[in-house]
């Protein structure tokens, strides 16, 4: 693919007929955890305008959990998980209450979708979700969409919404993902330091990756600081989509295809959906070690992963929980959902079809992971 030049970039993210925009914590509520609802207003702005150009807006929104701690008398973000779920159940409503009457000035419905990476992992609940999406869409609502973190189990969750953002806009097959946070851009160093400059243009952002000296959050309430937003980047570009990352004050010249922030530019064509989904959504709870043969056959790209050719397993694990496939050098060969629970996989090892039917049954006959379950990497 030949790399593109920026004004190209900013004319694709200009004439996205869908767009999905991110907004971080740190932009919509005040560090005494309460909301600011003139940030607010003023974001909602630019979406509407958007929206009344014709496109599609999905909007992935942070700060149930910022927007919180406040009204709960907490002076700073918690940090125990039980607290931090428990803010995140009364800020997200307020959230959602602040973001319906934004949107209501303009005549347009919002609607809320909280997934977990936990749900959205199964086939059948990822196209629920893309089907529920795709239906609010074409009925003009934005969906404002978020982790549902009062009940995200700790071990397999996005945590950062940047993540997740790139993952929506892979569903909704987005054409452009705006991320919206408190710096105007990405810089070569933390803002902070000395001597950093804004990046205009990122051409190819695997390369950049070795060359940006990234950071944490600048922000009390922020979490992933930049390192997150340039995996959004990354999975965005790897899917075909381009992305320009700045301030929240400026999401109406950034979705207008004003040179502002720093664009991406894609740099693949777009895959498929949902074995993107499989790569990125959620880490692996263990792993499966096989032997040369299945590599080979693993790495060819078209089979399943055999219970013949496995060595090992580690790891506790359930059935759809997503895995490695490693060599047996440690090597990563791909990431799948397992077919079956840890223990029996265990149980599975190095055996053919017919010794599973005979020793473990029918049932026991099946792939460990299916190759439309499976994702090289
Ligand atoms: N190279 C860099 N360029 C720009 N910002 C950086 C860089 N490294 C670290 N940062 C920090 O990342 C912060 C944005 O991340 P975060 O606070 O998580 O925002 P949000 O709440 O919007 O997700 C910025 O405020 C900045 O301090
Ligand atoms: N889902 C969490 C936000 C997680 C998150 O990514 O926050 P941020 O770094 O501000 O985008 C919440 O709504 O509080």
């Amino acid at each position: 693919m030949s790399t593109p030049s920026q004004a190209e970039i900013r004319r694709r993210i200009a004439e996205a007929e869908t767009v999905v925009v991110k907004v971080g914590s740190s932009s919509l509520t005040r560090p005494d955890g309460h909301l600011d609802a003139g940030r607010l207003n003023a974001l909602v702005a630019a979406l509407a305008e958007t929206h009344r150009l014709g496109a599609r807006v999905v909007l992935v929104s942070s700060g149930a959990i910022a927007a919180g701690f406040g009204p709960l008398g907490f002076d700073a973000r918690p940090t125990d998980v039980a607290t931090q779920q428990a803010a995140a159940a009364v800020g997200q409503g307020l959230l959602m209450a602040q973001y319906e009457a934004a949107f209501a000035r303009f005549g347009v419905h919002a609607g809320q979708i909280l997934i977990t990476a936990e749900d959205t992992i199964r086939a059948t609940q990822y196209r629920n979700v893309q089907r529920t999406l795709g239906r609010l869409l074409d009925l003009g609502v934005v969906p404002i969409v978020n982790e549902n973190d009062s009940l995200a189990s700790n071990e397999i969750r996005f945590g950062d919404n940047d993540r997740l953002s790139a993952l929506v806009a892979n569903l909704v097959r987005a054409d452009a993902l705006v991320l919206l946070t408190d710096v105007d851009g990405l810089y070569t160093a933390p803002p902070s330091e000395p001597g950093a400059r804004r990046i205009g243009y990122v051409p190819n952002v695997v390369d950049a990756l070795g060359e940006v000296k990234v950071g944490g959050t600048g922000s009390k309430v922020g979490t992933g600081g930049m390192v997150t937003k340039l995996e959004a980047a990354r999975v965005a570009a790897v899917s075909g989509i381009p992305a320009v990352l700045t301030s929240a004050s400026n999401a109406g010249p950034a979705l207008m295809g004003d040179p502002v922030g720093t664009a991406f530019a894609p740099v693949k064509h777009r895959g498929s959906t949902r074995r993107l989904w499989i790569g990125f959504a959620a880490d692996p709870r263990g792993t499966i070690i096989v032997d040369a043969g299945a590599a080979r056959a693993v790495r060819g790209g078209r089979a399943s992963l055999l219970a013949a050719g496995a060595l090992e397993v580690r790891g506790a694990f359930s059935a759809g929980d997503p895995v490695w496939i490693d060599a047996d050098d440690g090597t990563h060969l791909a990431r799948g959902l397992a077919g079956y629970d840890s223990e029996e996989v265990e149980q599975m090892l190095g055996r053919n079809t017919a010794q599973l039917k005979r020793i473990l049954g029918d049932e026991y006959t099946h792939p460990l992971v299916h190759r439309d379950n499976l994702v090289l990497v």
